[in-house]
């Protein structure tokens, strides 16, 4: 993607948060609600972040903040280094952010509504780069095409496309593959990372957890207005550090025998045998011989790593 911005003299943090509050006033029908009790957050320029939470965390209420269409409470909001609250235009100018709704007139094409979405931020005419950014989503050829006429996936390129219009250093996509299909998902992921291999800082929100895992390099749960994680992917999945093994015996024990249980073996309603172990205290031969040991022959095994899925229901108390 060529339509990205310098990354030269950009500060270390695309985001930069400190102590950031959100309380929505109570009205006739609902009370006060504080949806951000003191977020402290830190997105390293470059990275693609990934913010998770289960619904009504405050996910939406962050991005709104950040892009200037909610007021918060209290605390620091930094954008690329610019205080929001000193400068909120120059604030606004550093970020993009697409929705997820597919939000734009379709009798425009797709080239006039980059055009007046650069003409929105100021942009003058000569500087602004409609085809560059739509070749880099893959749109050139639709540039004059009624944006109804196009598909899916394109609706969400010219989003994107859309909100990069003022060569913004960081975009957030809020829940961009919601309800997708497999393929066009996979072609979005690929045009998220190339977004990000050009320098754009990329912050996506999702629900599929695998999502976060395949391409964000760090990631921060949210729950209940409060960080419950924050790390890079690598390290969230190495603190679980945990295995699973389960075993189809030829014959399932009618009991389960003693030196079974001992070792840490359950058995399921399904006849198998289950054991969660951490890679770090024991191995996977030790626990198959506790088998052998007890006369079980093995007919089929399978073995499985941790992911973000487990880390997610285990921090948020939920499925
Ligand atoms: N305008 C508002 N007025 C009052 N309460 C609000 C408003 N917007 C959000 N909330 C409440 O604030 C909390 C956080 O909501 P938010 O939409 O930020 O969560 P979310 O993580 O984006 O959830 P989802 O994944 O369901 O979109 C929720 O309890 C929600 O009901």
């Amino acid at each position: 993607m060529a339509a990205s911005p310098s990354s030269d003299h950009l500060p270390a943090q695309a985001i930069e948060l400190k102590g950031l509050e959100k309380v929505y006033a109570a009205t006739n029908r609902t009370a006060a609600k504080h949806a951000l009790k003191g977020i402290d957050l830190v997105v390293p320029q470059g990275s693609f972040f990934g913010l998770l939470g289960p619904n009504g965390a405050g996910k939406s209420t962050l991005i709104n903040i950040l892009a200037g269409l909610v007021n918060k409470s209290r605390g620091m909001v930094e954008i690329a280094g610019i205080d929001i609250d000193r400068h909120p235009r120059r604030a606004r100018l550093a970020i993009g952010v697409v929705p997820q709704e597919l939000n734009f007139d379709p009798f425009f094409t797709p080239r006039e509504i980059i055009d007046f979405q650069a003409g929105l931020y100021g942009v003058p005419a000569r500087e602004r780069r409609t085809e560059e950014l739509l070749d880099a989503v893959g749109l050139l050829e639709k540039a004059d095409a009624h944006a109804r006429s196009l598909s899916g996936g394109m609706r969400r390129r010219l989003l994107i496309a859309k909100a990069l219009a003022h060569r913004p250093p960081v975009v957030v996509l809020d829940e961009p593959t919601a309800g997708v299909d497999v393929e066009l998902r996979r072609s979005l992921w690929r045009y998220m990372r190339k977004l990000n291999e050009s320098g754009v800082t990329v912050i996506l929100t999702t629900h599929y957890l695998e999502e976060a895992q395949e391409l964000c390099d760090r990631i921060a749960i949210i729950d209940q207005g409060q960080v419950v994680a924050c790390d890079t992917t690598e390290h969230l999945l190495r603190r679980l550090d945990e295995k699973h093994l389960r075993v189809t015996p030829l014959v399932p024990p009618a009991t389960m025998p003693p030196e079974l249980l001992a070792a840490g073996w359950s058995l399921d309603d399904q006849g198998r045998l289950n054991v969660h172990y951490k890679a770090a205290q024991a191995q996977a031969g030790q626990l198959l011989q506790t088998l052998a040991d007890a006369g079980v022959v093995i007919a089929d095994l399978t073995t499985s790593e941790p992911d973000l899925e487990t880390l997610f229901v285990r921090l948020t108390h939920r499925d």
